[in-house]
């Protein structure tokens, strides 16, 4: 599949729970997300980060708009086809059986046929594994590992799925600053290799650093969506998440500093 990845939002409106009786997370969102782009969605608690995620995945009703991947609104797609394309990777998950951590990392690869692994499985599980330092961990149960490391699993199942957008919802709450960092780096290789990521995250510095564009929720209504430079202003973050927000250069790197 050399065809690059283009998805469209336009209008979407959701609401809280997926229900019609929900509040109105936010009003008509527009925004495309082609290949090689780094998406942020940015947001104080209860925004409607995680429900657009979800919404983007497909599993999640708008309240209005359209979600439209090539140029197909989701509704029409088969869920197998959709996994080419998008890989998912919420916030929370469990494990109600045994698994190991490559047979859990494994687990994405191998849609409509789990029985059929193909040949160069163990290989693909391993360097994902060793990318997001899990190699150690390989024949461990899931059930057995701290939270940062399901995290990276979680993560490496993500990405072993192939697809050429990947959502992650959260995907740092649980990781020390050393493998966040290696996440990072590890979505921008696959950026620059001509996949999509669109992260949610609550620390505005490493989105910065993450970032080509973004998306920021107010909370009471307002979403934006554009370029990190218009969108990530210390002004409309100041606005959005209710708190004293300056940018200062440090050592010749942005960095968001939050008065106390
Ligand atoms: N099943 C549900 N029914 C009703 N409301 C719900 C349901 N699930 C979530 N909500 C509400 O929807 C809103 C948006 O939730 P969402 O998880 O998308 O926010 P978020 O921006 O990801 O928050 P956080 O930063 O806390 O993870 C929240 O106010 C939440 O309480």
């Amino acid at each position: 599949m050399n065809v690059p990845l283009r998805m469209d939002l336009r209008g979407v409106s959701l609401r809280a729970g997926g229900t019609a009786a929900g509040r109105v997370l936010f009003h008509p969102l527009d925004l495309a997300v082609n290949a090689g782009e780094r998406w942020v969605v940015l947001g104080p608690n209860g925004a409607g980060k995680s429900s657009l995620l979800s919404a983007m995945a497909g599993v999640f009703p708008l309240n209005a708009g359209e979600v439209r991947l090539q140029d197909r609104p989701l509704p029409h797609w088969r869920a197998q086809d959709l996994a080419d394309w998008r890989a998912w990777c919420p916030q929370f998950w469990s494990d109600p059986f045994p698994s190991t951590v490559a047979e859990t990392a494994a687990m994405a690869m191998r849609r409509g046929a789990w029985w059929a692994a193909p040949d160069d499985d163990d290989a693909a599980v391993a360097q994902v594994l060793a990318e997001l330092d899990l190699a150690a961990f390989a024949k461990t149960d899931v059930r057995q590992l701290s939270g940062g490391e399901r995290q990276r699993v979680a993560v490496a199942t993500t990405f072993l799925q192939g697809a050429k957008l990947l959502l992650l919802d959260e995907p740092v709450s649980h990781l020390d600053l050393a493998h966040q960092r290696l996440l990072l780096r590890a979505l921008i290789r696959r950026s620059e290799a001509g996949q999509a990521v669109v992260a949610s995250l609550h620390d505005i510095n490493l989105a910065w650093d993450l970032a080509t564009h973004a998306v920021l929720l107010d909370g009471r209504g307002q979403a934006l969506a554009g370029a990190r430079e218009e969108v990530m202003s210390p002004r409309l973050l100041s606005q959005a998440f209710g708190v004293s927000i300056e940018r200062v250069e440090v050592c010749g790197q942005t960095r968001f500093w939050v008065e106390p």
